[in-house]
């Protein structure tokens, strides 16, 4: 089998930008006790062979260290020596790359998707009715309804992703763990980006307007 170097340029590409995006979650306060991580894709890509740089375990993601990020392969296993361990939620990112293809996935974790994931979690999806940034999933129908797929979090990481693999939409670019977090992909960094923001712009609505509905 023969695998293509990923040119150094690519790599120092991902790696900016990371740390660009990075450093704009954390100045919104969506890093909170070292929660979350990101990963861009570098390379060739064929779904059982790809690499992509990931953020590394544990880290105060608030802080820009030399020692951020690391390049995994397709098992997110590092593809070059370094004494950094990758996310401990590595093989779901290996996982949403392996299915869609993507270029680059963001993870949050905030208290609207943490709380709106359980107020939803016995449908197993979170309904959005009719709002208007819906269309910045590409989705551009009037008055779109649109459902983020839910699933079971468990601390053994492994066991989550028969669960992403069964239910993530590809027409949906975001996946939710219950009360812990949602994961947001997209082709490239931008793309992830706009959908990580539109997808917490609805949970913050969808959870003010269940608690309008519910007063009255
Ligand atoms: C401290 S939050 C628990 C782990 C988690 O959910 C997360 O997103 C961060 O884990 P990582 O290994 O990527 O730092
Ligand atoms: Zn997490």
């Amino acid at each position: 089998m023969k695998f293509e170097t990923i040119p150094l340029e690519d790599k120092q590409h991902a790696l900016a930008q990371l740390r660009e995006v990075k450093g704009l979650f954390a100045s919104r306060g969506w890093f909170a006790g070292t929660s979350g991580n990101l990963s861009i894709r570098v390379g060739d890509y064929s779904p059982d062979r790809f690499d992509f740089a990931i953020t590394a375990s544990g880290k105060d993601k608030s802080l820009s260290t030399p020692e951020d990020f690391l390049f995994v392969d397709q098992e997110g296993k590092p593809s070059e020596a370094t004494r950094l361990k990758p996310s401990a939620e590595t093989l779901i990112h290996c996982e949403i790359y392996r299915l869609t293809g993507c270029g680059a996935i963001f993870h949050t974790h905030t208290v609207y998707n943490n709380i709106v994931s359980e107020l939803f979690w016995e449908r197993k999806s979170i309904p959005v009715d009719g709002v208007e940034l819906i269309k910045a999933f590409n989705i551009w129908e009037e008055e779109a309804h649109i459902d983020i797929p839910i699933v079971s979090n468990f601390a053994h990481i492994p066991s989550i992703v028969p669960e992403v693999t069964e239910r993530l939409n590809p027409a949906i670019p975001g996946i939710m763990l219950r009360k812990h977090g949602i994961y947001a992909w997209g082709a490239n960094a931008f793309e992830a980006k706009r959908h990580l923001e539109a997808f917490e712009f609805l949970f913050e609505y969808v959870y003010k307007w269940e608690l309008l509905k519910r007063r009255s």
